[in-house]
């Protein structure tokens, strides 16, 4: 009932954004910041992200995903979606950091429910989810690739995963890290999370992160075949198993949105965490000069 509420109002927001749908043969939409192929007769999708320059998780960028995920959630042909990037190098870098930086907290609280409508729609999906980490995947970049039922990362060792939250100065919140402990177990997560480590390709793998690490150009192959293994399971016992894997974890975040969404705005809004933001965003400009 919530989910379906808060999904209206995700709804009503990206008419207000007035973005127009591009129907290419009834197989391809798009919106400005997610592309979605989608083979009806095959009953699978790819979702790609395409929010430049680094497919951060603005709340437009939020808006237009869950509004895409949605229209493939209410049409029962959609059994399988597969989670990439457009722009293989970058898979996400997480949260919007100008999202959480010098905004007012009405602001703040906006986007965090943005921030958990996304990871509740994700995780509850019936869909199966198969995601495609065809680069860099830092904290919420990350958290978007636990929610899928499998993950292939590109072998690439330039490209890391993991939640770095604590390198940022911030907290990654307690459903990140339940999702987190639940993927690697308590020790690696407590460590990780400390840490705020991000991993190669291949030690992400020894930990669990990811489920499979092939050559880069394989990447949508792999992810393809492991749908039509996962597809070739009967939906209605697949669905069941897996939300009696994880209602739990969903269900500890539904009954407390609103205290959680008071927390982060209370907690971003210390003047001591616009401090670290502002000195992790000076960080990232002078990477560049
Ligand atoms: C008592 C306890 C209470 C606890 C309460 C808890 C309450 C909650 C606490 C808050 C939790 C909030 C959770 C946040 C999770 C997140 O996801 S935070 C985001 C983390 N992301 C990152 O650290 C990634 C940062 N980016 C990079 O490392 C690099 O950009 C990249 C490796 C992804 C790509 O590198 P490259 O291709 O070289 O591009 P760049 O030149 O670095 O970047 C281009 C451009 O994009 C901007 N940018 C990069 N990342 C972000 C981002 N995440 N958000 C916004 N903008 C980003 C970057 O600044 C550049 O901009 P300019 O071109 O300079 O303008």
């Amino acid at each position: 009932m919530a989910l379906a509420a808060a999904g209206r109002v995700l709804l009503q927001a990206g008419s207000r954004l007035g973005r127009r749908e591009v129907v290419d043969g009834a197989r391809r939409f798009a919106n400005k910041r997610v592309e979605v192929e989608a083979d009806e007769a095959a009953g699978i999708a790819v979702m790609k992200l395409k929010n430049p320059p680094v497919n951060s998780l603005s709340l437009e960028f939020l808006t237009e995903f869950l509004i895409s995920l949605e229209k493939l959630e209410n049409n029962k042909n959609f059994r399988g979606v597969i989670l990439t990037s457009e722009r293989p190098g970058v898979f996400s870098a997480g949260l919007d950091l100008m999202e959480m930086y010098g905004r007012n907290p009405a602001h703040y609280a906006e986007y965090w429910r943005a921030v958990q409508e996304l990871w509740l729609r994700l995780y509850l999906s019936n869909m199966i989810l198969v995601c495609a980490i065809n680069g860099t995947s830092p904290a919420g970049g990350c958290l978007m690739a636990l929610t899928c039922d499998h993950r292939i990362m590109a072998d690439n060792p330039k490209y890391t995963i993991g939640l770095n939250e604590s390198q940022l100065g911030i907290v990654a919140p307690f459903w990140f890290k339940d999702n987190f402990v639940n993927t690697v177990g308590y020790r690696t997560a407590e460590h990780a999370l400390q840490l705020g480590l991000l991993f190669p390709p291949a030690e992400a793998l020894k930990l669990g992160i990811v489920d499979e690490v092939v050559p880069e150009d394989q990447v949508h192959s792999k992810a393809q075949s492991v749908m039509a293994q996962w597809m070739a399971i009967p939906d209605h016992s697949r669905q069941l198993t897996k939300n009696m894997m994880r209602k739990a974890m969903a269900d500890n975040l539904i009954k407390q949105r609103e205290a959680d969404i008071q927390n982060f705005v209370s907690f971003i809004s210390r003047d001591s965490i616009q401090k670290s933001l502002h000195t992790y965003l000076e960080k990232l400009k002078q990477k560049k000069g």
